[in-house]
């Protein structure tokens, strides 16, 4: 037998004419024209592998294979190869180090070294690179600043220059790598059309520009911010190539749905292992050098760093369809149709199209029919849509919110079945537009919806709709924007019985039980279900007795204090939302609970004197005190006065200015920041030395607060932190019925509890350094539970709680750094000049998964001294 000829590689035959320019291949083309050609994985692709008509002409890729990395070299999110870099655990590239990680995602490539010659240039640094082996796409130097940005080809590169770095100090220090956060409001305004103009609008806008500039104007900027010569786009329209940028809505409001359940879980619990590391790191290095370090952070090294184990992560109850607030824009969609349902993008990458929610797999089919029925309405409208661009329009936004029907077990997956009562609230611009026609088309509007929820099969609960009106130019509304109600008559399925006239704004929902009635711009969890477990969770660790004060702080409509008030001695919730207060008290009143007190003021501006009132009373031997009028305020006033110390008005008038005014007003939380922070808008961190006038704003006190439930186990004085009992000077506070013990020797005596716990629950830019700084102060307050629906200011706040502090602490720097400062890096500079005081220590972490297919989680953690 002959032997086989091994087989041989074919050699190419050597190119002749390589010297010549060849043709570039369809496919180069393609990419060269639409930077984002095949950056995508095609949806209809990945629900079965022939859906897609397009076949190979489709712009998104059929298979992992043919992805191309975007161009900012990260991957499609939902794509293999980016969730393999998103697991793949951080302490793989420190070697398993905890001190030395890195917290470096590895799905940007786009990084930040930090720690170089501050007059090295942009050659100073990739010759640095070269010289030590690092290889990447591009680098630049900062002058004059220590910083510079790398451009990475791939993760693996990324892995390489960490391990190099490691290793390499210039000037003595350690070269840090970091991720670069890209400021787009600092950007040069790129000439490009919003997503979401119809075809009439961009070539209208297109000509402005043409006209007043004279020149053509780039249609499509790349996201790395290199416009693209407007010649290459010559066969398509201008809508055709504006499409060419979007991602589908469901990418956009639910970027994890393509993800099993379990892994969204497993991802959000990775995440929130990597914050529990950084609080660690932070704390330990704002800890003082003279001050050991404490315990729990001696002891994170058994537990991989982790500043206190975190439990696992609590599943929501229901994952498709759970919440009971949706939030729709109303505007233009990709083909030019009045839409309503989610905006494709941030305005700031300027997509301004609005796809329907259809595919959305958070929203409830209640909200995704009422939606519908509105769209239908404004495609008869003679008011026009809002245009983001212009800032002109009349309809904006449109909102449903649901209330459960009252039922012992809800069944999950029917939910929509249980739900009783809808409200619709609109928001409209009325500037300029003529009240007859305003009114004609509420009318009209209030019909199309009545009728359309009653003709819907099954019919859909209708209980109130609500305009409210708003003439800014900011999406979201000032709490004080005038509403009212649209007055309507219930019909009941096609035969349009006439039941009752409903003019209430407001709707209900059960929590645990009790009834809770919410006004339109009340914060309720949007997941009540998981919700239910979050607040019972906070309850149980809160280690409550009918002893135990409870401060709800940041209360919202009273949920978590009247949830708890049958297992603790009495509940003092504050809320800067007035509305909500007026819930809050009324939610009391309907479910009969009577030991709960809901302040309305800023957490910051009330806090102090609340903590004054009931922790710091007085023992009045032989006297008497009229303590039956005043309310928390008169006295309270004065007594603020007289406390603040020269300190705090020094820093007042050094550090306050308009700009922090406006932050404290930003201060607020609703669900629709918690979604539209999902585009990674950074907030600007308060300033080290800012602090409030501690007035006290008690501006609401309850008439059903004058209630006579004896507190039990009053009687002591509370103890300071060395054990000794401590009585305290001063005017008494006392402004409820119950707050005063006749006792047998004549004396009177405040009601002291054995047993004062805070829960807060902030919103996303967490609790302001005043009430963390009046917290960690005062040594009554002994336990904390942190709930908390952003890590990164959990973690934050937490490091000013928890971390030791000097016998005498540093001077607030009144410097502008912090405007360039992380949350961390700040919290760490107040860490530094927080008055003497005994720290929290993290104790126990939980995650609640309130928001399945998102990025966001809710997690409790709890701070005990
Ligand atoms: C995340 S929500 C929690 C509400 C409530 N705990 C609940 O679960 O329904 C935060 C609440 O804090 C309120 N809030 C925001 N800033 C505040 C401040 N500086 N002082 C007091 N309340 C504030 C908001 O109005 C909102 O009701």
């Amino acid at each position: 037998m002959e032997a086989e000829t091994p087989a041989t590689e074919e050699i190419p035959a050597p190119d002749l004419q390589s010297t010549e320019r060849k043709e570039p291949s369809e496919k180069q083309k393609r990419e060269e024209e639409n930077p984002l050609w095949k950056t995508s994985l095609c949806s209809y692709f990945r629900r079965a592998a022939s859906s897609c008509s397009h076949g190979e002409a489709c712009r998104y890729a059929h298979s992992e294979e043919e992805l191309r990395p975007r161009p900012d070299k990260s991957w499609d999110p939902t794509s293999d190869r980016a969730k393999k870099l998103l697991k793949r655990p951080i302490a793989e590239i420190s070697g398993g180090e905890e001190e030395e990680e890195e917290d470096v995602d590895f799905a940007t490539l786009e990084k930040c070294l930090v720690g170089l010659p501050k007059k090295w240039s942009s050659d100073n640094l990739k010759s640095f690179l070269d010289g030590n082996g690092i290889v990447c796409a591009s680098a630049k130097k900062k002058k004059g600043m220590n910083v510079g940005f790398v451009h990475f080809a791939d993760a693996e590169q990324i892995r390489t220059a960490v391990e190099i770095l490691k290793e390499k100090t210039t000037g003595g220090k350690q070269i840090k790598v970091a991720d670069a956060i890209r400021r787009s409001q600092g950007k040069k305004p790129k000439k490009e059309f919003p997503l979401g103009q119809t075809n009439e609008q961009v070539n209208r806008i297109q000509s402005s520009i043409d006209d007043s500039t004279g020149s053509v104007p780039s249609l499509v900027a790349d996201d790395d911010g290199v416009e693209n010569d407007g010649s290459t786009h010559n066969n398509s329209s201008p809508v055709e190539r504006l499409i060419s940028k979007a991602r589908s809505v469901c990418d956009v409001v639910t970027p994890l749905a393509c993800m099993p359940y379990n892994e969204q879980l497993e991802h959000k619990k990775n995440s929130l292992l990597q914050n529990l590391k950084r609080l660690t790191r932070n704390a330990r290095k704002a800890c003082p050098d003279t001050v050991s370090l404490p315990e729990w952070i001696l002891k994170s090294k058994d537990i991989g760093g982790l500043a206190c184990k975190l439990e696992g992560i609590i599943e929501s109850p229901m994952i498709n369809g759970y919440r009971n607030k949706c939030e729709f824009s109303v505007g233009y969609s990709l083909q030019g149709k009045r839409t309503v349902g989610f905006m494709l993008g941030n305005f700031r990458e300027g997509i301004t199209a609005v796809e329907e929610p259809i595919n959305c797999p958070n929203v409830s089919g209640i909200s995704c029919k009422f939606a519908l029925i509105f769209q239908e309405f404004l495609d008869s409208s003679v008011l026009p849509v809002w245009n983001r661009i212009e800032n002109t329009g009349f309809w904006r936004q449109f909102t449903v919110r649901e209330g459960r029907r009252p039922s012992e077990v809800v069944v999950a997956e029917s939910l929509d079945n249980q739900i009783a009562e809808v409200m619709l609230i609109v928001q409209v611009c009325s500037t300029d537009v003529d009240e007859k026609v305003m009114q004609r088309e509420f009318k009209r509007m209030v019909q199309v919806l009545v009728q359309g929820a009653a003709t819907s099969s099954p019919s859909l609960p209708l209980t109130t709709i609500v305009v409210q009106d708003h003439k800014g130019i900011s999406n979201v509304a000032p709490a004080d924007c005038p509403m009212f109600v649209l007055p309507f008559v219930e019909v009941e399925g096609n035969s349009c019985t006439e039941k009752v006239l409903l003019t209430e704004g407001r709707i209900h929902d059960y929590i645990n039980n009790l009834r809770f009635c919410i006004s339109p711009t009340a914060f309720f969890q949007v997941n009540t279900l998981a919700a239910e477990r979050l607040y019972s969770l906070a309850g149980d660790w809160a280690d409550l007795n009918s002893d135990t004060l409870l401060f709800d702080i940041c209360c919202g409509t009273g949920t978590i204090g009247l949830t708890l008030a049958h297992r603790v001695g009495m509940v003092v919730g504050i809320e800067m939302n007035s509305s909500a207060v007026s819930d809050a008290n009324r939610n009391a009143e309907i479910n009969g609970i009577t030991n709960c007190r809901f302040v309305c003021g800023k957490a910051e501006d009330v806090m102090g004197s609340l903590l004054k009132e009931y922790l710091d009373v007085p023992l009045l031997h032989g006297t008497t005190c009229d303590v039956s009028m005043s309310n928390g305020k008169g006295d309270d006033n004065k007594e603020n006065d007289n406390g603040k110390g020269d300190d705090d008005k020094e820093e007042n008038d050094n550090g306050k200015g308009d700009d922090n005014k406006e932050e404290n007003d930003t201060n607020t939380c609703s669900e629709e920041a918690c979604i539209k922070d999902k585009d990674g808008d950074q907030m600007e961190p308060l300033m080290p030395e800012l602090q409030s006038d501690e007035k006290s704003n008690v501006q609401e006190i309850p008439e059903d607060s004058s209630n006579d439930n004896n507190a039990s186990g009053l009687l002591e004085s509370p103890v300071d932190s060395s054990g000794e009992k401590v009585e305290f000077g001063g005017t008494s506070h006392a402004d409820h019925n119950f707050a005063k013990q006749k006792v047998a020797d004549g004396a009177l005596r405040q009601p002291q509890f054995k047993n004062v716990v805070a829960i807060v629950d902030p919103p996303r830019v967490g609790l302001h350094p005043i009430v963390i700084k009046t917290v960690r102060t005062h040594p009554g307050l002994r336990r904390l539970v942190y709930i908390s629906c952003n890590p990164e200011s959990l973690v934050a706040n937490a490091i000013e709680l928890c971390t030791p502090t000097a016998d005498k602490p540093e001077k607030a720097k009144g410097n502008r750094r912090w405007r360039s400062m992380s949350n961390a890096g700040l919290a760490r500079q107040r860490a530094k000049s927080m008055p003497n005081s005994e720290p929290f220590r993290p104790v126990r972490a939980v995650a609640v998964d309130l928001f399945p297919h998102t990025q966001h989680c809710e997690m409790v953690m709890l701070l005990e001294r």
